[in-house]
């Protein structure tokens, strides 16, 4: 089968053929490169109007004419650029006489990966220009495991270049800014496997302090203000920052599905340091790692005709009449028709090994490595190798001391929490009491589910936050036990306590059956004990478009 595969949701005006029997994809593309500034959505559709029949045109020669379906991308992106490459897909189709299928953008970007790879079910970073998520397949879907709480990766980093008036895209000139330069100490958001780039992005501005008109040009590493860091350290450190903040929640997403497996996707997947983070996080823990090659990385038709032609094989086209875009089209509506319904979640993962039960093999957790001895839980912060040593150092400390007070504040708010016997922080090492039989993850009821929900009201009410409250970061034996409080922080603020709901659950809809069951009860729990307003936003957060 030979598709033609269209895309046009921002910046890139592309089209491609794939020939399903030789497994060849031919790109034709044509950017948009804004004079000044970030991408104008007018502008960019205009772009696309050009240029649009220009690459179709193309990729038909290519072709010889034969052409068995016509795929593009149906969202989610820029309205104004949507509907021109999709109203042009449309009539191609209907020329041509062939079905024609609507792709989502985002899911592209991933089964690239998983195609190109051959993997079964990986777990999938997304890292584009307004996106930034973690896939698993889960239940005949894509579930969201975690993502940005504000704006997408690649556009974090064009919008800290616009701030030193370099052309767009910015992301390509801090990588070679950065190469010069030198560690400083930036914020660093993670929470549980969402995270968050805003204060990140403000400090590094503020860092660099105003840049003089005269040296805003072209994005030149030598660019130094007056008063600020000089310019290729800022670029040095914001790509440690956040690459390691997207490598730890990818190593969070392995953990809690049992995955073994990571697969990359979008256009900031170019970057060569962060593609050298995710291989060394992924070798430490044995898991497989691919990226894809940098054509099929960053925006283009190609990956929308290999999903477009594995979509008509399983009869999943669209009529004319039902194939308008959606500019916030998620990758968790897409019903997945293409694959077998077999799942990345199998519930065999440890998030930090703290659930670990009389072992003799130490366990590698996502963030340390635990072992039992004398029936008493070890649990040490190994170093990190794919992050930068001054940051891995401030995270193992920091997140130990922590994780210690942590656990006796919420005891003391009656939450139960195992005993710290001993706190070692030069070898960000803790030694814990053992407590329960097994993880939630194994024990998922609504009756524990509802438990939970009034702990972390307990929590809340006294300012406290867990910050990564999954199913494998909860104990159950008699009652349940909260653990593994590495992420935690005090915070009396609705926002910071939903997330914490909103992370838990983001891990029961990736991994447990009846997620919508067990989520009410887990809400009726909370509600009982603690605020309303919590709920209130919580809903708000579940509803909040994030494609910016
Ligand atoms: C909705 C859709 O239009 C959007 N696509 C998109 O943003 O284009 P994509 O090609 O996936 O990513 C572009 C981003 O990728 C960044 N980028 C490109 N090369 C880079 C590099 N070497 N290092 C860091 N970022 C890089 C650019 O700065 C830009 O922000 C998306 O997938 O979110
Ligand atoms: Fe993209």
């Amino acid at each position: 089968m030979r598709v033609l595969g269209v895309e046009g949701t921002a910046w890139c005006a592309s089209a491609a053929v794939h020939d399903t029997e030789t497994d060849e994809t031919f790109i034709e593309s044509d950017a948009y490169e804004p004079d000044s500034g970030g991408i104008h959505p007018r502008e960019a559709a205009e772009h696309m109007g050009d240029a649009i029949p220009r690459v179709i045109e193309t990729a038909l020669q290519r072709a010889d004419g034969e052409i068995d379906a016509v795929a593009f991308s149906k969202g989610p992106g820029l309205g104004p650029c949507l509907r021109v490459a999709g109203t042009a897909a449309r009539a191609l189709a209907g020329t041509l006489d062939v079905p024609l299928v609507g792709v989502n953008h985002m899911v592209a970007h991933l089964e690239i990966g998983r195609h190109e790879s051959g993997f079964d079910s990986p777990v999938c970073l997304n890292a584009s220009g307004a996106n930034a998520h973690l896939l698993g397949f889960h239940d005949g879907r894509y579930r969201v495991l975690g993502e940005t709480m504000d704006t997408g990766v690649g556009n974090a980093i064009d919008k800290f270049t616009r701030h030193l008036g370099w052309s767009h895209p910015g992301g390509p000139k801090v990588e070679e800014a950065a190469k010069g330069g030198e560690y400083v100490d930036l914020p660093y958001v993670v929470k549980g496997m969402d995270f968050s780039f805003s204060g990140l992005m403000s400090a590094a501005k503020d860092a660099v302090g105003d840049v003089p008109a005269s040296e805003a040009s072209g994005g030149q590493s030598e660019h130094r203000s007056d008063d600020g860091e000089a310019v290729e350290n800022v670029c040095f450190s914001l790509q440690e920052h956040v690459f390691a903040m997207l490598t730890e929640v990818s190593e969070r997403a392995l953990s809690l599905t049992g995955s073994d497996e990571l697969v990359l996707g979008g256009g900031v997947g170019q970057n060569a340091r962060l593609r050298e983070m995710l291989a060394e996080m992924c070798e430490q823990r044995g898991a497989e790692f691919y990226a894809p090659e940098p054509r099929f990385l960053r925006d283009n038709a190609g990956m929308i005709a290999v999903l477009g032609a594995k979509m008509a094989a399983a009869g999943d086209t669209i009529e004319i009449a039902d194939s308008a875009i959606d500019p916030d089209f998620r990758p968790d509506e897409v019903p997945v028709t293409w694959r077998d319904n077999e799942s990345v979640a199998v519930g065999h993962g440890v998030t930090d090994g703290t659930s670990m039960s009389g072992l003799s093999d130490p366990r590698r957790g996502a963030e340390a490595v635990v072992d039992v001895q004398d029936g008493v839980i070890v649990k040490r912060r190994l170093p990190k190798g794919y992050r930068h040593p001054a940051l891995d150092a401030t995270l193992r400390r920091d997140r130990t001391v922590l994780e210690a007070r942590l656990l006796s504040e919420a005891r003391k708010a009656g939450v139960p929490t195992p005993l710290v016997h001993d706190v070692d922080v030069p070898e960000a090492t803790l030694r814990l009491q053992h407590v329960g039989d097994s993880d939630l993850a194994d024990a998922l009821t609504a009756e524990h589910a509802r438990e939970l929900g009034g702990h972390l009201a307990r929590l809340h009410d006294r300012g406290l936050v867990h910050g990564d409250p999954t199913t494998k970061n909860v104990r159950v034996g008699d009652r349940l036990f909260l653990v593994d409080f590495g992420l935690g922080y005090h915070s009396g603020h609705p926002e910071d306590h939903a997330m914490d709901l909103h992370v838990f659950e983001g891990s029961v809809a990736g991994t447990a059956t009846d997620s919508a069951a067990i989520c009410r009860a887990f809400e009726d729990g909370y509600a009982a004990v603690g605020d309303d307003v919590v709920l209130e936003r919580l809903a708000e957060i579940r509803g909040r478009g994030r494609y910016q």
